[in-house]
């Protein structure tokens, strides 16, 4: 009876509601004994009313014991990795390159990873433009697992691993049990086809907290963080999954229609978060490779403080327009570079 549909309907939006404001924004609306109440009331109409079932429900993210193969998935957009920088000079010879090239206004194309290193610099200073300084995007490298999520008209329909950066393995069934990760797009305005990518990981207290379940009944124990993630996603039972202590952020969003998209990386990254995404909060702006450097020595800092592990920090070039006449050497992304920390185990020696 559309009374029932009109509760059910009321349930979900109330109760999808209550998970952003608990998983997303860490900001709690409701008592949890409220929320419970919510949720079993909203679990037992779907069980009286089977044809009332959706995907999209908040009550789908248990998970089923019902076993999943690993489809494999083609990224529309490749998922490369990140080239990286090893010290202050290599961070400095990144920027140096980005201004340079934008300053020949060289198109992007793809080009060998030869010239990539080798580039010529004799024309250096040579009819270049005024000095420009590049604004980037600093974001912390979160040590998880690279995910890409399929949005279509607002709700989620795949979710894959990075896998070689061309093809990955669909892992939808096991996405759909993370909190932080929203089953639709919150508020109604975005386009029909939205990707955004991010990193699934486990912060420390819940890996310390699987590793005694698992080490307490005499079952393999991860080795990090990193590798909980890994093995948590790549679970079979989607409902093993939604037992694991895992989150998600979101660095990057692609969509069918560019002119939904502001003209900025982190205006970008507002706007996901508007859409329900957790971005991370220790992301920051920095103008040119001095202040690049002034946070990575800032996130280094404070890295055994964050309650996840980190082994870097990511550097992009933060207007999308600067970033696509910068394009991609076949490896990585022109437009980013990543500074990795001393390792950590060293750090202990
Ligand atoms: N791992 C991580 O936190 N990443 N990884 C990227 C990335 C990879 C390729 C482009 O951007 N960005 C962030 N924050």
């Amino acid at each position: 009876s559309t009374s029932v549909r009109d509760r059910v309907e009321q349930l979900r939006t109330t109760i999808t509601d209550h998970n952003h404001h608990y998983y997303v924004l860490d900001d709690p609306q409701v008592p949890d004994a409220e929320y419970d109440r919510l949720f079993r009331e909203l679990q037992a109409r779907e069980a009286e009313y089977p044809e009332l079932a959706t995907t999209t429900s908040p009550t789908q993210r248990v998970g089923s014991a019902v076993e999943t193969n690993f489809a494999q998935v083609i990224h529309r957009i490749p998922m490369l990795s990140l080239d990286n920088a090893f010290s202050a000079d290599e961070l400095r010879d990144f920027d140096r390159r980005v201004r340079e090239r934008l300053n020949r206004g060289k198109t992007a194309g793809e080009s060998s990873t030869k010239e990539h290193s080798t580039e010529d610099h004799s024309t250096e200073g040579e009819g270049s433009k005024e000095e420009r300084t590049i604004e980037y995007v600093c974001e912390p490298k979160l040590d998880g697992l690279a995910v890409s999520l399929h949005y279509q008209n607002g709700e989620l329909v795949r979710a894959a691993t990075r896998g070689d950066g061309y093809t990955g393995e669909d892992i939808t069934a096991n996405i759909r049990t993370i909190a932080s990760v929203p089953l639709t797009l919150r508020g109604g305005d975005f386009p029909q086809t939205v990707e955004v990518r991010g990193e699934v990981y486990m912060p420390r207290a819940g890996f310390d907290r699987l590793n005694q379940r698992l080490g307490g009944r005499g079952e393999k124990t991860f080795v990090n963080p990193r590798n909980a993630a890994a093995g948590s996603l790549r679970q079979k039972k989607s409902s093993v999954t939604a037992r694991r202590p895992l989150e998600m952020c979101a660095y990057s969003v692609a969509v069918s229609d560019e002119s939904a998209l502001p003209p900025t990386h982190w205006k970008g990254l507002q706007q996901v978060s508007e859409w329900g995404f957790r971005i991370n909060p220790e992301m920051s702006l920095a103008n040119g490779a001095d202040q690049c450097l002034e946070a990575y020595e800032a996130l280094m800092a404070k890295r055994d403080r964050l309650p996840y592990e980190i082994d870097g920090i990511v550097f992009k070039v933060n207007r999308l327009d600067l970033q696509q006449q910068l394009g991609f050497v076949s490896r990585a992304p022109r437009w980013a570079i990543a500074q990795k920390f001393p390792a950590e185990e060293e750090l202990t020696v």
